[in-house]
């Protein structure tokens, strides 16, 4: 028979289906990876922001992980949001001896400014979960926040990649370039050298789900046995088509687009966008 990649995504939900546990799964999905998930806060949010937060107890986080892990092994394991610091400590103990690659979307705040992740755990991603990560992926504000230091320009993301991974601990760091001005550029540092994934500038305002649809990319390219830097390269041609078809949905920021390009497919040559 066979065997399909399996990819594990542990992070809060998106009742409205652009980010969080949905958008990883749909992606998994995409990118012809069997998905799982553990849920680790239940989210009211929509395309206009979050209304509310309901974490759910560790021990039932715990539950859920031990049931997916002593029966269906992932080939790669992401997480997304982790709001408090006992959760951390929770998969801090249960990935610390885990060879399975491990990418960090250390998400802090959501695009609509609200928090998905309490103070207190902030140092706790740096100082506890990111030397456990094969690849962990910020963008510019995270980024700032793990390093200390602003972030305005190309070199500034590569001081910040570099010191991710050689004072921090992880194994890769793609420092996004979402939040800064002029073309899309996102830096990866892998610990020998600098990559860098350039995009246009799409203008719109429909990019709810970028930052989680990105780094599943990346997991689900990992469980296929891809390199960090394929993943990356993979993720980053992803969402810039899935930004380019986002969808005008809802009243506010609208959600990205995970099989828009598929219009543009030439039976049996699949197209991209950028071609
Ligand atoms: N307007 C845009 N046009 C093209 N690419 C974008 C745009 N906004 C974000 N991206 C890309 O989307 C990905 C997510 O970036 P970013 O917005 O920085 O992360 P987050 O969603 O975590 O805040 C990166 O690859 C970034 O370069
Ligand atoms: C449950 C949940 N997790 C993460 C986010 C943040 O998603 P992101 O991809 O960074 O994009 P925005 O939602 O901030 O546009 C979220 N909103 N919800």
């Amino acid at each position: 028979m066979k065997s399909i990649p399996t990819a594990l995504t542990i992070a809060g939900t998106d009742p409205s289906g652009g980010a969080g546990i949905q958008a990883d799964l749909k992606t998994f999905q995409e990118r012809e990876v069997y998905g799982m998930s553990v849920i680790t806060s239940v989210v009211a949010q929509n395309t206009l922001g979050v209304k509310d937060v309901e974490n759910l107890p560790v021990h039932f986080i715990e539950k859920q992980f031990d049931a997916v892990w002593e029966d269906i092994h992932p080939q790669a394991i992401k997480t997304g949001m982790i709001a408090t610091v006992e959760m951390m400590e929770l998969l801090a103990r249960k990935l610390e001896h885990s060879s399975v690659p491990y990418v960090i979307d250390p998400v802090m705040v959501a695009k609509s400014g609200d928090t998905l992740m309490e103070e207190s755990s902030r140092a706790m991603v740096r100082d506890v979960l990111l030397p456990l990560s094969a690849v962990v992926t910020p963008n510019v504000p995270e980024a700032e926040f793990l390093v200390g230091f602003p972030i305005r320009h190309t070199n500034d993301a590569e001081k910040a990649a570099n010191t991710i991974v050689t004072e921090l601990g992880a194994g890769a760091a793609v420092v996004k370039g979402g939040h800064l001005d002029g073309e899309a550029l996102d830096v990866l540092y892998d610990g020998n050298s600098f990559d860098y994934f350039k995009s246009k500038r799409i203008d719109t305002k429909h990019t709810h789900g970028t930052g989680c649809t990105f780094s599943a990319v990346i997991t689900a390219e990992l469980a296929k046995g891809k390199s960090v830097k394929e993943s990356v390269a993979l993720a980053k041609q992803y969402i810039t088509d899935a930004i380019e078809y986002s969808l005008e949905l809802g009243k506010g920021n609208g959600p990205t687009n995970h099989w828009g390009y598929r219009l543009l497919d030439v039976p049996g040559q699949r197209r991209s966008l950028h071609d």
